[in-house]
Formats: structure tokens, C-alpha cells, sequence
């Protein structure tokens, strides 16, 4: 029998999360199956995602939600061999047991020196996030000037790659100098810290007098109402997330941004990157080879042991991370 280590929600955030949220409990797992397999978590990711969603599907008491890069210890399954890995989205787990249905196999393509935590970042949902939003959403083309907030996070700062893959000029603000610095490292045309520029208006200015064709919006609320004035016109804005709004026990007001919307004639278009799900191994392909050649150079913020999730996760949200937060168990 293997005992499983889970984290469940304890109690619904108010506000930011806090560890007494949240509780570690201890399974037994069953033996296994005909058709089923065991696994062991060896990376988990913690994303902005489970912050809202933990709200809209989750109950008082269930595990939380996420997902995880899985080595196969055991298998009852001709599909799945021991030592493969996956990523896979059974939740803040330390071992558990699948039919096999939602595992995602690693492309045999990888390498053996690339991290497989990647799989939960830069070639993974964010990576592919960035890969269709851009491409499907914002449609950049190149000469154009491409905006991106939380610039130096796990989406942010795979858009401004790509974006200058794209032969577009790339601004990225972020919440600290060093990631401001990393931003520059990683190749944006661009970068400032939005905690400590004077006026928002007069950066974004700054960094591009003619305005922006694409905003890929990560952040919403203040900046996106201060962003869309310097929008070009009929440019496009991804609406990918809204993390400033995630933590707020009560939603902020912006300014009406429909103003702008019409005067400049600007499409503005919410998504969410399961929607290329049938895409997934088009997207994952691409970035692995831009990967590969250097072009789109990544960064992990590494929490040690599975014990330490919770404070992985409360510590991205508070900015902590630089690149894609993940936990090595
Ligand atoms: N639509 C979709 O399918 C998807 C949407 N998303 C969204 O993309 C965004 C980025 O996600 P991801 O790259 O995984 O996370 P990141 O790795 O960027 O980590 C979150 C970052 O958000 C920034 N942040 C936190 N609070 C605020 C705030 N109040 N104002 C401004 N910035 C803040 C912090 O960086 P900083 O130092 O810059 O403040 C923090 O490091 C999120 O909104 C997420 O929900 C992600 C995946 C899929
Ligand atoms: C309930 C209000 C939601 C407001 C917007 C919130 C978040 C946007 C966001 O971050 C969306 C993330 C989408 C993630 C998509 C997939 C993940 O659920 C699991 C990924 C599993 C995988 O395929 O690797």
C-alpha cells in the first residue's frame, strides 16, 4: 500500500491566501487495477488559475486543484510504462492512481538536459498560452509594438520572446528591478517596474511615444484602464488574466474603458488556452524547438518539497517569482 500526501483547501481564501487555508492530509492508496497505473509527483506547478477557480469548483475540504509533471512507478496499463513521465492534472498529490484518461505522455523528443518541470511552464500551459494568444488572439504581425504585463512571469515573459521571434518591438513591465533587468537579459526592447515609475502614463509613453498594436493583458484592473489610452488604432487586446482582481475580497471599479474601445476601434478578445486544446502538441512542438535553438530562454522559481506548496503558491501571487513557479518534491 502507498500513502498518498495531499493538500487540501481547508478553508475558502478571503483575500490572499494564508497556510492556515489549507491542510495536509495523508491516503492510502488501493492496489492497483486492471487498466490502471500508479504515479509519483515530481514537479507541481502552482498557477494564478486556482486562486479564482478554487472559488468557482472547489468545496471546503477538497484536494487542490493543479497540475503536475509524474513519473509511472506502477502500471496495470500496456499504455503507460514504469519510468515514463507525464504531466497530468490530479491536483496537489504526491502519489496517485489514473486510468490513464488526461495523462500527457513527454514528447519522446525530449531532451535529457532540458528540466521536465518545462512541461509545466515554458512548453507547457503558459508557454502555450502565450504561443496562442498571441498568434490566434492578438494576431501580431511584425513592425508592430507588442505590451505585456507581468512581463518577467511564466506567460509574460514567453510573449515578449516570441513577440521578437515575431519581429515585433516588446515592452514588458514587471514588479521589481530584477525582473525588470531579466526582462532586458531575455531580449524586451522595453522593461520598467510598475511599483515605482511615477506615472504609469508617462512609461508607457516612454516606452513606445506611438502607442502599442497588441496589449497582452495579464494583470487587468488599473494598469489595463491606464493601458488601453495608448492603444494604436484598431489594436487588439488579449485578455488573458486579471491577477489583480484575484486577491480582492471586493472587485475594484475601473474607469469605463469603452470609450477608447470605439474611438480607436479596438478589438478586445478574452481566452482561455484549453480552447486549443486539440493544438496542444502544434504549440508544444513549436516552443520546444525555440527552446532548443536558444531563442526562447526560460527561468523556474524552485520551491523545495511538497510540503512547501502553500507558500509556493502565496508567494507567486505576492510577485516572489521570477519565470514559472513550480515546487520540486
Ligand atoms: N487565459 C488563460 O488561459 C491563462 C491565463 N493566465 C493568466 O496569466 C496571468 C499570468 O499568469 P502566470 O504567468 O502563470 O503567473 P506569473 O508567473 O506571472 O506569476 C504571477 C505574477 O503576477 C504579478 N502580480 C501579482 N499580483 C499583481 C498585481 N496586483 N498587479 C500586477 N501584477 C501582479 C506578479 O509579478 P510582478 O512582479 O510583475 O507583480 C506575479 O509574479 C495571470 O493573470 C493568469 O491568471 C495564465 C495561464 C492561462
Ligand atoms: C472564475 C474567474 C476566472 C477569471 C480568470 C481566471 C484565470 C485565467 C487563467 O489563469 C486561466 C487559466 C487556464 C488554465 C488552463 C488549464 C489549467 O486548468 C490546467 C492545465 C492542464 C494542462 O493542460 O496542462
Amino acid at each position: 500500500m502507498v500513502t498518498a500526501k495531499v493538500w487540501v483547501l481547508k478553508k475558502h481564501f478571503q483575500g490572499f491566501p494564508k497556510p492556515s487555508d489549507f491542510d495536509l492530509k495523508k491516503i492510502e492508496l488501493p492496489s492497483l487495477q486492471h487498466g490502471e497505473l500508479l504515479l509519483e509527483s515530481v514537479f507541481l506547478s502552482v498557477d494564478p488559475y486556482m486562486r479564482p477557480y478554487s472559488q468557482r469548483d472547489m468545496k471546503e475540504g477538497d484536494v487542490m486543484i493543479g497540475t503536475q509533471v509524474a513519473r509511472i512507478v506502477e502500471s496495470k496499463n500496456p499504455a503507460f510504462a514504469v519510468g515514463a513521465f507525464v504531466v497530468a492534472n490530479s491536483g496537489w498529490r504526491s502519489h496517485f492512481i489514473s486510468d490513464g484518461k488526461g495523462l500527457h505522455l513527454l514528447p519522446s523528443s525530449w531532451p535529457e538536459s532540458l528540466p521536465k518541470s518545462l512541461a509545466l511552464g515554458t512548453v507547457g500551459m503558459p508557454g502555450l498560452t502565450a504561443y496562442f494568444g498571441l498568434f490566434e488572439v492578438c494576431k501580431m504581425k511584425p513592425g508592430e509594438t507588442v505590451l505585456v504585463n507581468a512581463a518577467a512571469g511564466a506567460v509574460g515573459s514567453v510573449v515578449g520572446q516570441l513577440a521578437k521571434i515575431g519581429g515585433c518591438k516588446v515592452v514588458g513591465c514587471a514588479g521589481s528591478d530584477d525582473k525588470v533587468a531579466y526582462l532586458k537579459k531575455i531580449g524586451f526592447d522595453e522593461a520598467f517596474n510598475y511599483k515605482t515609475v511615477t506615472s504609469l502614463d508617462e512609461a508607457l509613453s516612454k516606452a513606445s511615444p506611438d502607442g502599442y498594436d497588441c496589449f497582452f493583458d495579464n494583470v487587468g484592473g488599473e494598469f489595463s484602464s491606464i493601458a488601453i489610452n495608448h492603444m494604436k488604432k484598431h489594436g487588439r487586446i488579449a485578455v488573458c488574466g486579471a491577477i489583480s482582481q484575484y486577491n480582492d475580497s471586493v472587485p475594484q471599479k475601473g474607469p469605463y474603458v469603452q470609450i477608447p474601445m470605439i474611438f480607436k476601434e479596438l478589438r478586445m478578445e478574452g481566452f482561455i488556452v484549453s480552447s486549443w486544446n486539440n493544438r496542444r502538441e502544434e504549440g508544444q512542438k513549436a516552443l520546444l524547438k525555440w527552446v532548443l535553438e536558444g531563442k526562447v530562454k526560460f527561468h523556474e522559481q524552485v520551491t523545495e518539497g511538497f510540503e512547501n506548496m502553500p507558500a509556493a503558491f502565496i508567494g507567486m501571487l505576492r510577485g516572489e517569482n521570477l519565470g514559472k513557479a513550480v515546487v520540486k518534491v
